[in-house]
């Protein structure tokens, strides 16, 4: 018996081998979500929930008695809960590991464990048991940065700045990165405010851009959207230290100049084609509609569909 399996260490262990066995047993409701408890043994166990899919789920937070336990001894434990799951038919664990109890990553991975995610305060490792190669989704694939085409139809004046710490000095619409839970075009004027002190209010996508491998994406793709807002401030006071320069500039020259990006003078030709011929033309406008599983809402981006369509039942 390993040194590190004496005493109440041996006994702990035991028994948490033994709850995570029991716990993962037939006593927890296939499809269900809720906790397998074996009363008589007390709080000290390793507690998982078994999702919709099939997998397990194993919260290390929740667990108070792992505090007492050290990594080798909860290494034994996993895998004895490992290879009942496995023989159970389970199709995948998930091990969500608070930041302070990082000394079980190690042995989780010399298991098979993988990282999935992390956040701030946590780490969620995940372990393929199913036939085949995993099916399990990845995480987050993209960042979503959001820029604000301010355009003012009274001077036919568009706002732009050069950003600070770029290599190239170009023009371009004043923007950033997304929040989390941030909606887009919240997005649009919070970012517009903070770099150029413009305040505005939202009112269509112009463009989305996709771009695989983007750079300070930390390898992940980046989605960049353009939307259309409309100013209801004008004097500038723009942040020295993101921004370079910033101005009203009149949309005209923003199309004629080469001192931009392509996007930019792109989206600036379809703003001045939007002016001349209606926005409708190049507006995709959001409306908020409930979602039907979750009873949330969601915000649908699209081109405006007359009332008459909105309502109409078939093809008369
Ligand atoms: N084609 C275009 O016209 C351009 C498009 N974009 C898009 O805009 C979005 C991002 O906008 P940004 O203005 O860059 O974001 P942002 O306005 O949120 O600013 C990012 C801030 O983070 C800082 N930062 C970034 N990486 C850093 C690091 N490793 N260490 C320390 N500080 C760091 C920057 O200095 C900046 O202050 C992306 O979607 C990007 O694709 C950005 C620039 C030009
Ligand atoms: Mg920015």
């Amino acid at each position: 018996m390993p040194p590190l399996l004496r005493g109440s260490y041996r006994r702990f262990v035991l028994a948490l081998a033994h709850r995570v066995v029991l716990g993962a047993g037939p006593r927890w409701s296939a499809g269900g979500s809720s906790c397998a408890r074996d009363s008589p043994l007390g709080a000290e166990e390793l507690r998982g929930e078994l999702d919709r899919f099939g997998g397990v789920s194993v919260r290390l937070g929740r667990l108070d008695a792992l505090d007492r336990l050290d990594p080798v001894a909860f290494q034994r434990a996993l895998q004895a809960a490992v290879q009942k799951w496995r023989s159970e038919g389970r199709v995948a664990v998930w091990l969500h590991i608070p930041i302070l109890q990082s000394r079980f990553i190690a042995p989780a991975a010399s298991l098979g464990f993988c990282f999935h995610h992390a956040e701030s305060d946590s780490s969620m490792l995940s372990l393929w048991l199913g036939d085949g190669p995993s099916r399990l989704p990845g995480y987050a694939t993209h960042q979503v940065g959001v820029a604000g085409a301010v355009f003012d139809e009274n001077t036919r004046k568009i706002l732009v700045v050069q950003d600070r710490n770029k290599l190239k000095n170009m023009w371009k619409f004043p923007g950033g990165l997304s929040e989390p839970g941030e909606d887009i075009g919240d997005t649009a004027v919070r970012e517009v405010f903070e770099e150029t002190g413009i305040k505005s209010e939202f009112r269509s996508l112009l463009s989305i851009r996709q771009q695989h491998t983007h750079p300070g994406a930390f390898g992940k793709s980046d989605m960049y959207i353009i939307c259309r807002l409309k100013p209801y401030s004008f004097t500038i006071n723009f942040c020295q230290r993101e921004c370079l320069k910033c101005e009203w500039m009149n949309l005209s020259d923003l199309v004629k100049t080469k001192n931009t990006t392509p996007i930019t003078s792109r989206v600036a030709r379809l703003l001045l084609y939007g002016y001349k011929e209606g926005f409708d033309k190049i507006d995709l406008t959001m409306e908020e509609l409930p979602a039907v599983y979750t009873g949330l809402f969601y915000k649908l981006y699209h081109k405006k569909l007359p009332d008459n369509y909105k309502t109409m039942t078939g093809m008369d």
